[in-house]
């Protein structure tokens, strides 16, 4: 159905708090030309109610005739009258992983064209097919399994600057290209989308040979729901000191069967650890077997320590396989996922693991925590030093806590479970989306935006 596209772009300007300007990003397929060309078609050329269009297209370089494609999807916009940029990817290519680097690249480099544009928002054409694949491939991983595992989010905040939106969730690929092709519009076919060495297109090939739409365990209103309970238990029953550590009252130290909280516990877990995903289901089950036990001991699982006392349940990193990192005079750099360090000084410093002779153990015995825990504790807590050691001069290096977890993609219904971890950890709260979304504490209402479609409805 064609004139579901232009109802989905309608909607979708709709649902914004008030009007902007949209990056879309553009690859030359069917589904992003789809997208911009039904954008246009509702906001016209004439910047109407304050909405306006540019677009960007990032040549990721892998395959020769990429450059071209890039100039292609230009000439669509020029003939459209909509800014368009081409981003390059530049330099050297990873050997493994491609496709992974290949998307926070790409990512990377839209945010530095919405900057340079003047967009508020990035829009992209995700569609219900690639939900779909979504949730086959994170099911297949095991990872539908997890706490609280839901589809690709409508909305998704990168890198704690800009929001990337969705609308086409709840549309076929097929509606799409029947708008394109009554408009006469022609799109590119990625010959990456047809190589079976990519999991993705394995994926899409199973799903059209089976008669069964995968279904997601959790839909993004139950997803928004849980987060917003995980944050009044967070506030409820953990305190962290320091950033380096967080306790758990005695009350709550023992209990895994709520899936809210399990999953609120293991977040702070992974941002004490620097990781940026929750644990497997292998693991999970063991921390769950180790705190539920109750009995006063140690154990270890994703880097973090889970230190049992009779007073309560003790996080911290565990003092293993923390490399030293070095940050130039005017660089900054991330170090064990914890802590991003910027260097306002005019000397190189290093971050190390924490010295003995530094002040981190009396810290955390001010703050209340027994000296065992901050002494361990302490021996994993970042250290900054003039590099080389002997160097002269003072040094200047802000330290911020990081949040692996969110502070690169954040979904839109993990918000308010980001905020409660954001406050814990004294960082400000994520900036909320330009669009009205009803992911709110109570979790009440339909439980997401307007075009959200629902991964398990509507597979
Ligand atoms: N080279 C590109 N240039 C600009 N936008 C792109 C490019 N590749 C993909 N996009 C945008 O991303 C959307 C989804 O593309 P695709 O399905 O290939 O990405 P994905 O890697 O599966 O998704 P995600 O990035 O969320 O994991 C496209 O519809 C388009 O809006």
């Amino acid at each position: 159905m064609p004139g579901a596209v232009i109802a989905a772009a309608r909607q979708f300007l709709r649902s914004f708090a008030k009007p902007c300007r949209i990056l879309v990003a553009v690859s030359g397929g069917s589904d992003s030309k789809g997208l911009l060309l039904a954008l246009h078609s509702v906001i016209g050329n004439r910047d109407r109610d304050g909405f306006s269009l540019a677009a960007c297209t990032i040549d990721h370089a892998l395959r020769p005739e990429s450059a071209d494609e890039a100039a292609a999807v230009a000439a669509f916009c020029a003939e459209l009258g909509i800014p368009h940029r081409v981003c390059r990817w530049e330099g050297n290519k990873p050997r493994t992983g491609i496709q992974a680097a290949a998307r926070l690249k790409r990512y990377e480099l839209l945010a530095d064209a919405a900057a340079e544009l003047g967009a508020d928002c990035i829009a992209t054409a995700h569609t219900r097919d690639d939900q779909r694949e979504t949730v086959a491939m994170r099911s297949a991983r095991g990872e539908g399994e997890g706490p609280g595992s839901a589809g690709m989010a409508s909305a998704v905040l990168y890198g704690r600057r800009i929001w990337v939106l969705r609308p086409f969730l709840g549309l076929s690929r097929a509606d799409i290209r029947a708008f394109l092709t009554a408009r006469g519009v022609e799109w590119l076919d990625d010959p990456s989308n047809a190589n079976p060495l990519f999991e993705r297109v394995r994926v899409r090939t199973e799903l059209k040979a089976s008669q069964e739409a995968p279904v997601a365990p959790w839909s993004a209103a139950q997803r928004a729901a849980s987060s917003a309970r995980a944050a009044a238990l967070i506030e409820r029953h953990v305190r962290v000191h320091e950033t380096v550590v967080a306790e758990v009252a005695a009350a709550q130290a023992g209990n895994m069967s709520d899936t809210d909280w399990r999953r609120a516990l293991l977040s702070v877990a992974a941002v004490l650890g620097g990781r940026n995903h929750l644990p497997g289901h292998a693991t999970i089950e063991r921390i769950a077997g180790f705190v539920q036990a109750g009995i006063a001991g140690r154990m270890t699982a994703g880097g973090v320590v889970y230190d049992r006392r009779p007073n309560g349940l003790y996080l911290y990193r565990e003092a293993r396989s923390l490399s030293d990192c070095v940050v130039g005079p005017g660089e900054a750099n991330v170090w064990d996922g914890r802590f991003s360090v910027t260097n306002g000084g005019r000397y190189p410093v290093i971050v190390t693991a924490s010295h003995r002779d530094s002040q981190w153990d009396q810290r955390l015995i001010d703050a209340g925590l027994l000296p065992g825990i901050a002494k361990r504790a302490a021996r994993a807590a970042p250290h900054i030093a003039p590099a080389p050691a002997d160097a002269a001069g003072l040094v200047q290096a802000k330290v911020e806590c990081r949040i692996a977890l969110y502070d690169t993609f954040l979904p839109g219904f993990d918000r308010t479970m980001a905020n409660a971890v954001a406050m814990l950890f004294g960082r400000e709260p994520y900036p909320a989306p330009p669009v009205f979304d009803d992911f709110d504490r109570n979790g009440e209402g339909p439980g997401g935006l307007p075009w959200q479609g629902d991964a398990r409805t509507l597979c």
